[in-house]
């Protein structure tokens, strides 16, 4: 059986009347990808927000490793173990992508007042920010002003930003996003790289991506999760189809 390092039980989420996030769990496991997905409005990032601590759910329970993290704010649940990158890019444009990096890699140093420790985690922090930049394929760029790179490689910069924190679980918000084909086929294989030793979940909208990416499908629609399972499992389901991939698919 495969790890579990997040799970979300009977997850709500109301705005006013509506019901956002409406009674959802799932699961994170190391080494899988688990993509949610649904149309727009489904709940998608209010779920996105309810495991980074960014929103506080009305109703549910939220446990990350063996901790119950429900209600913690996202500084503490980040420094807990859990990463996550935004829709909107989220980056320090006048700093170079080393400095992002480093900045990132930093933010989580233990004891990083203390003078005795500083010349120890300056090196580690070092060297966790230039693995992460080499993982993500921006050594070339190392020095670029973060500002003036393309959007694909700024979209790479974010995801190394999450990963120099030292992260088990990754919760990334559309990072496919506005990305050409090539900038996307490498996000892809990036993705598939960090799938080793993290349990991820990805909210997509390209579904080529997602069905190339998902070892784990879950699809929401109106808040509420109507099918979740393999792709394929969750390709063959009936009210997936009518619901939501027949209405991607009509679109092209
Ligand atoms: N802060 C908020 N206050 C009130 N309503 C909200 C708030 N945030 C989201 N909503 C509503 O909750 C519902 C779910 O929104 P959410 O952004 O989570 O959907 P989504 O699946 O991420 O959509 P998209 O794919 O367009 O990003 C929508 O009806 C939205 O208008």
């Amino acid at each position: 059986m495969p790890e579990v390092l997040l799970k979300a039980e009977g997850l709500t989420k109301r705005f006013g009347g509506l019901a956002a996030v409406n009674n959802v769990s799932v699961e994170l496991w190391r080494d899988r990808i688990h993509a949610v997905i649904g149309p727009n409005g489904a709940g998608k990032s209010t779920l996105t927000n309810l495991l980074s601590g960014d929103l506080p759910p009305t109703q549910g329970r939220i446990t990350l490793g063996n901790i119950d993290v429900t209600g913690w704010p996202p500084e503490k649940i980040s420094r807990q173990g859990l990463g996550r990158s935004y829709q909107k890019t989220n980056i320090f444009a006048p700093f170079s992508v080393w400095e992002n990096v480093r900045l990132a890699a930093q933010s989580r140093a233990p004891h990083a007042a203390r003078w005795l420790e500083k010349a120890t985690n300056f090196i580690a922090n070092n060297d966790r920010a230039m693995r992460t930049i080499e993982l993500c394929g921006l050594e070339n760029r190392k020095n670029a002003i973060a500002g003036a790179i393309s959007h694909g490689e700024q979209r790479q910069l974010e995801i190394a930003m999450t990963l120099a924190t030292g992260p088990q679980v990754l919760l990334l918000d559309e990072p496919l996003a506005g990305m050409g084909v090539a900038e996307a086929e490498r996000m892809v294989e990036l993705l598939l790289k960090l799938k080793k030793d993290h349990a991820m979940m990805l909210v997509e909208h390209d579904m080529d991506a997602v069905f190339a990416l998902a070892d784990h499908l879950t699809v929401m629609v109106n808040g509420q999760v109507i099918a979740s399972g393999t792709p394929a499992d969750v390709r063959a389901d009936a009210n997936v189809q009518s619901a939501y991939l027949g209405e991607e698919d009509a679109h092209g």
